[in-house]
């Protein structure tokens, strides 16, 4: 369960998200859209602890995300805009990374099984430079889902995929939350949001509009 309370962002003077509230259980999946600049990654960053609040608080299954560290302690796995990706490792390399981090059992299994769930069995041992953009994103999302997170936040993991392979990832995601996580699916993307459980529009960082559970 994720419970985002008042949570506003700020950098400076600029403020990307305005007195957000909203709650998404386990197995639940939330969109979130709005315009470019309307604070969805500022919000999904103030989610995963990567950014502070400048005001409210995110909490996890009852933990306040205060960092970064915390929130990954607690599950919290980000596949983030543009893949953020090592480019000079190898796809299998990215995956194992966050893994050793968390010291996670019969790393390869885990790894090679999301590889395969995202089409990329093949390609492991490529550099990320190697491959193309829509790869590069399938192995992003390979990454999110081999952490096995309590929450997972999706920012616009569709946007560089096509049609078969959007789908495939929306499955994935959707998969997730069949598992127990809480998804959180940052998208631009209309038919992307209509799959989602409930759907969260942000304007200018306020919430503008909600289509609840
Ligand atoms: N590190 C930063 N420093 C200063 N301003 C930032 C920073 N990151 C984001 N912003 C600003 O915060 C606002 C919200 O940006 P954010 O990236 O959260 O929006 P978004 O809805 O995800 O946009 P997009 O759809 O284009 O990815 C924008 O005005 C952006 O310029």
């Amino acid at each position: 369960m994720i419970a985002v309370d008042g949570v506003s962002v700020r950098y400076g003077a600029v403020t990307a998200v305005e007195s957000v509230t909203l709650a998404v259980p386990a197995g639940r999946v939330l969109a979130v859209s709005g315009p470019s600049g309307a604070g969805k990654s500022s919000l999904l960053w103030a989610i995963a602890g990567a950014v502070a609040p400048a005001a409210g608080q995110v909490a996890v299954d009852g933990v306040q995300i205060g960092s970064r560290a915390v929130a990954a302690a607690h599950g919290v796995v980000l596949i983030p805009q543009g893949n953020g990706l090592a480019r000079v490792l190898t796809a299998r390399e990215n995956l194992v990374v966050p893994l050793i981090a968390e010291r996670t059992p019969d790393l390869d299994t885990v790894v090679t099984q999301a590889l395969t769930q995202v089409g990329l069995a093949e390609s492991g041992d490529h550099l990320v430079e190697e491959l193309s953009g829509g790869e590069q994103q399938r192995v992003a999302v390979a990454r999110g889902l081999a952490q096995r997170g309590r929450v997972v936040l999706a920012d616009e993991s569709t946007s560089e995929l096509d049609g078969a392979n959007r789908e495939l990832v929306l499955a994935l995601l959707r998969a997730e939350a069949d598992r127990g996580a809480a998804v959180v699916i940052a998208t631009h993307d209309p038919t992307v949001a209509e799959t989602a459980d409930a759907h969260a529009l942000l304007d200018e960082g306020r919430l503008s509009w909600l289509r609840p559970f």
